[in-house]
């Protein structure tokens, strides 16, 4: 069953959720030496980032042993400000001493592959990274982090879209209904490795969402219905994004 945390509002909850990555990371080092994050786009996604470089906090994790990696991607030149990974890299990767070597961006679309062919790099680079004892072909993510759209989609798993019916961890995906329509997803059964799933979301308009998320609804029809870790699910919303759950589960953490 998934666990509920409510911020008083959007700005509360990024400092709230980069706090929180900073200790699930440091954990995670000193558990196993290491440590593997998957990021998220979006607004609040990258909210976070930002917040998290600014944490007094931010150097208790050892960012030269992090592996980092992606949840989606827009399927855009390397650079393009809407990529997902030169949004993090602004807010955040450029300001960490991060080993480029240990940094996964999805191949961008002046890579010289299809996006389906890029998909399939990703799922090599993905094998590659596992270590004995991971589930199948992708490394078992300490925390994935999800941003949550207005119709519950998550990375670029858009309700109805054959990506959601995929078994391999990665693929292109065509026609998203969030420009650009050309993009590349992690799959359920990728986001299902990961240790921590933490579906972050603020403000009014993803509160059915949220709410439909956090019931049985078929994934399907209700991405983020699927989106589970195989130890923990946490969604951290603020108080408008909580707005449709019920009061012994949207009650703030703090007024
Ligand atoms: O590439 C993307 O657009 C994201 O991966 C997408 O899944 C995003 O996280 C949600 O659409 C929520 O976005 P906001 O936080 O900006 O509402």
């Amino acid at each position: 069953m998934p666990s509920v945390v409510v911020h008083r509002d959007q700005d509360l909850l990024a400092k709230a959720v980069a706090a929180r990555l900073v200790t699930r990371l440091v954990d995670a080092q000193s558990a196993s030496g290491g440590a593997h994050v998957v990021l998220t786009g979006g607004g609040v996604g990258t909210a976070v980032l930002a917040e998290l470089a600014a944490a007094p906090a931010r150097d208790a994790v050892d960012w030269r042993n992090v592996d980092i990696w992606w949840g989606d991607e827009r399927y855009l030149p390397s650079g393009h400000e809407e990529r997902n990974e030169t949004g993090a890299r602004a807010a955040l990767l450029d300001h960490v001493d991060v080993d480029e070597r240990r940094v996964h961006p999805m191949p961008a679309s002046d890579s010289g592959l299809s996006p389906e062919d890029a998909a399939q790099k990703y799922a090599e680079e993905l094998r590659k990274a596992t270590r004995p004892g991971d589930h199948g072909d992708v490394p078992s993510f300490d925390v994935l982090m999800l941003g949550l759209g207005p119709d519950a989609h998550v990375a670029s798993l858009f309700p109805g879209l054959p990506a959601l019916q995929e078994s391999r961890p990665v693929v292109a995906v065509h026609g998203a209904p969030k420009p650009p329509p050309t993009r590349l997803s992690l799959t359920l059964p990728a986001l299902r490795t990961a240790g921590e799933v933490w579906i972050i979301a603020a403000g009014e308009s993803k509160a059915k969402a949220a709410r439909l998320a956090l019931s049985d609804a078929d994934p399907a029809e209700v991405p983020a219905a699927g989106a589970r870790g195989n130890q923990r699910t946490l969604f951290v919303l603020d108080q408008a994004a909580a707005g449709e759950l019920p009061p012994d589960i949207s009650r703030p953490a703090s007024r």
